[in-house]
């Protein structure tokens, strides 16, 4: 029996561990369970946004798509951690990249978003609520990318509600302010999380570059991202 009040996450509050990583894609989700999962188990169809729990060097993790954009992504990410009593969120998703030295596949962890999304209004506080990262996962994920020696950059990031923005300078303006890559979810997940007293850390690999002629393909944003997914399941292995 369906127990939970979830709109679009129809399973048993049991077949979802604690800890989730997400990608924006169900069918990356789908890879990640498939490739990384020990006995993966499908707990979500609803929309085909597949949501999978296994075990990972024997502890439960889960991983489940977010769907693109804020509003998607917070919809399932206040489900599981409101109704199905999960923790830690970890996104692992795509991003445009700002600086010159940064190329495709390359890894970010994202410490804080900056965005143009005004979904924080409904918390009522009187001023901008930062979105950051939760310091325990931000501060393991980057131990794993020292042990691995992997070449990650940690800083910040622009979630952007509008994916063609008609105002062409966007871009420069948040390179000139130090933001790292342009994704669309960060944000809304730092956010959700704080008012769920629950943890969320993004972490980011590089798809395309926002000022070079640089990208990858559909099928190669779906299943070459290893890098970015082995630090984020190992970060989530240790938050358990
Ligand atoms: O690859 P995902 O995780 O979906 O992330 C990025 O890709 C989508 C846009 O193509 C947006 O969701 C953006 O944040
Ligand atoms: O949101 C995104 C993701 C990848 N590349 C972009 O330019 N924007």
């Amino acid at each position: 029996m369906i127990s939970t009040p979830s709109a679009c996450i129809v399973a048993e509050k049991e077949k979802v561990a604690k800890v989730v990583l997400m990608p924006g894609d169900p069918l990356r989700a789908k890879y990640i369970a498939e490739k990384y999962l020990e006995n993966p188990e499908l707990f979500n169809t609803v929309r085909n946004m597949y949501g999978y729990t296994g075990t990972y060097k024997g502890k439960r993790i889960s991983v489940m798509g977010s769907g693109m954009g804020i509003p998607s992504m917070t919809l399932y990410a206040h489900e599981l951690y409101n109704f199905f009593d999960v923790d830690s969120i970890i996104r692992v998703g795509s991003a445009g990249a700002l600086r010159d030295d940064m190329k495709v596949r390359d890894v970010v962890i994202a410490m804080s978003a900056s965005t143009n999304s005004k979904f924080d209004v409904q918390y009522g506080f009187p001023g901008t609520l930062a979105p950051t990262a939760d310091f325990d996962l931000l501060n393991d994920a980057v131990s794993v990318c020292k042990e691995r020696e992997a070449s990650v950059k940690v800083g910040n990031v622009f979630t952007t509600d509008v994916f063609y923005n008609a105002d062409s300078n966007i871009p420069s303006l948040c390179r000139d302010l130090g933001m790292l890559c342009v994704e669309m979810e960060t944000a809304g997940i730092y956010w959700e999380a704080v008012a769920s007293h629950k943890k969320a850390l993004s972490i980011l690999s590089i798809s395309d570059h926002m000022f070079r002629h640089e990208e990858l393909t559909a099928l190669e944003r779906q299943e070459s991202f290893d890098e970015m997914i082995e630090i984020a399941l190992e970060t989530a292995w240790r938050s358990l």
